[in-house]
């Protein structure tokens, strides 16, 4: 069992998070402490601000008010130039469709962070082979004759590449079936909890919900435990 969010420093502190719109203001002034091995999924309704909280968190966009922290570091201070530089650093991106290259092959797709991030080519390539094989992606040649499970998995592997503190997934499994969704579920918390990242995970599917520690749900702004 690890130890509470309280009894460690947070990872990640989004305070009073809110977005205007014209006269809408998204998020509510949304709240997110997370500890550096915590996962929590994002619910509400469509329309509630999931992405847009997401992009937050990030560094992809600056809320219209409130603060985000990663790793002490308060985003919304930044210029766009050190925001690049803390993703690439420290967060892995998984969206709900893979966004694979498809002129490149599944090993370059997941090269790519690595190499962006300044690896060595061969280093980066054995890593990117040793992921794809970790996460149980069979390599076909073509990228774009991968399932989309298999798809969804090499996107995961992009993402972990550079071995990032903090996992943002948008719908991971949104476009998948339900025996793709729970295998490419079963992968990604795995890696999650083996590789002890914290994981911002949104989703409408209540059992991506439950594999996750905790649950906030924007739109009410009220804590939820997952059972
Ligand atoms: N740059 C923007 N300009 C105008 N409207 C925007 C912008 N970004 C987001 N929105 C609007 O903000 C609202 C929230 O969008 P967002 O994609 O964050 O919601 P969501 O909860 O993720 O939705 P879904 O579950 O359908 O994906 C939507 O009404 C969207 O059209």
């Amino acid at each position: 069992m690890s130890e509470s969010v309280e009894e460690r420093p947070a990872l990640l502190t989004a305070s009073s998070v809110q977005v205007s719109l014209g006269d809408r203001q998204l998020l509510a002034q949304t709240d997110l402490t997370i500890g550096a091995d915590e996962a929590v999924a994002v619910l509400g309704p469509s329309g509630s601000g999931k992405t847009t909280f997401l992009a937050c968190l990030a560094g992809l966009r600056i809320p219209t008010s409130g603060s985000v922290r990663l790793l002490d570091r308060e985003l919304t201070e930044m210029s766009s130039t050190q925001r690049a530089q803390v993703r690439l650093d420290s967060i892995g991106f998984v969206f709900q469709h893979a966004d694979l290259l498809p002129e490149l092959s599944p090993v370059e797709n997941v090269m790519l962070p690595g190499l962006l991030k300044g690896g060595d080519p061969d280093g980066v390539r054995a890593d990117a082979e040793w992921l794809i094989a970790d996460l149980g992606v069979r390599t076909a040649a073509d990228t774009a004759y991968l399932s989309g499970g298999e798809a969804q998995r090499l996107a995961l592997a992009r993402a972990l590449i550079t071995r990032p503190s903090l996992l943002l997934a948008d719908e991971p499994t949104g476009a998948l079936d339900r025996a793709t969704r729970d295998e490419v579920l079963e992968v990604m918390f795995a890696k999650i909890r083996s590789e002890q990242m914290a994981a911002v995970i949104v989703t409408h599917d209540e059992q991506v919900a439950a594999s996750a520690d905790r649950t906030i749900e924007l739109a009410t702004v009220r804590s939820v435990d997952a059972t």
